[in-house]
């Protein structure tokens, strides 16, 4: 499940899962999309958005055991399509939301958790423990269309989105800092926080306008925004 509470102008979204590896399964993704809609809902100029986890993953990604437990293989497969479909407008909503939004990397963050973060406008991450990794590759999966585009459009290095999603490494978040996926490392989960907490309130004192925000933010990402059924309009809040 996840947690939103309210901190002056910063939205504090945290991931409490039921098992410590956060995982995204049909319940937890609801969740996130309620939370969401409730950030949304509640936005006003200078609103920021945090993500965060509490334990030793931000995800592990999709809930494969409980794709699993459908029984029949192809019921299983039926369960996977089922929480890729259901995920995309998390991400979605992430990438449309009217305000800047950041995703503290507490812990790992592993195939659906990991675009889960890249879905952020920044990325704080701990130094200490915790990889970013895409095991597709090593699971035999090919990734779904909208995943793929989010990281060609959020992941600028060759190189990166080869050792990423062809070699599937397992980045440290320094490594991460290096080709440019991860903006700041830091000590330990709770100067992740801190550090994201910082920035947050940084941003808030701009009072940016979110609707303009999010329209700037969704023309960086033309492509995902497509996939997403994101459209793009012109804003001119003031003349
Ligand atoms: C035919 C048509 C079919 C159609 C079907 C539908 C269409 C197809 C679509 C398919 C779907 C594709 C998209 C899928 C999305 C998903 O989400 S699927 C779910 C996938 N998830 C996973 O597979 C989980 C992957 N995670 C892992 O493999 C591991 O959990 C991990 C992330 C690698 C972490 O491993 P773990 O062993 O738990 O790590 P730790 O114990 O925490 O750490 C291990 C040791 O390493 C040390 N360490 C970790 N990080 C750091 C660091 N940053 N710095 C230093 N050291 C670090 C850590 O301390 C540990 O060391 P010790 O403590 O000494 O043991």
């Amino acid at each position: 499940m996840c947690t939103l509470e309210k901190r002056g102008n910063l939205f504090l979204l945290t991931l409490t899962g039921d098992d410590e590896q956060n995982r995204l399964n049909p319940t937890v993704i609801d969740s996130l999309l309620s939370a969401l809609s409730q950030i949304k809902s509640q936005a006003t100029p200078g609103s920021v958005l945090i993500t965060t986890a509490h334990g030793r993953f931000l995800s592990n990604g999709f809930d494969l055991s409980w794709a699993r437990a459908a029984g029949s293989g192809s019921d299983a497969l039926d369960r996977l399509r089922f929480m890729v479909k259901s995920f995309k407008p998390v991400v979605a909503e992430l990438i449309s939301l009217p305000m800047p939004t950041i995703a503290a990397v507490t812990g790992h963050a592993a195939a659906a958790g990991f675009l889960l973060a890249i879905s952020h406008d920044h990325i704080l991450m701990r130094g200490d423990k915790g990889v970013l990794y895409m095991p597709e590759i090593d699971l035999g999966m090919t990734l779904p269309e909208y995943f793929a585009v989010a990281m060609r459009e959020k992941i600028k290095s060759p190189a990166a989105l080869r050792d990423m999603l062809l070699t599937g490494a397992k980045l440290k978040a320094v490594e991460a800092v290096k080709m440019g996926i991860v903006d700041s490392a830091h000590d330990s989960a709770e100067s992740t926080l801190k550090g994201a907490v910082d920035l947050g309130e940084q941003l808030a004192r701009r009072k940016l306008n979110g609707e303009v925000y999010a329209e700037i933010r969704k023309s960086l990402y033309p492509e995902l925004c497509g996939i997403l059924g994101l459209t793009q309009k012109d804003v001119v809040s003031k003349l």
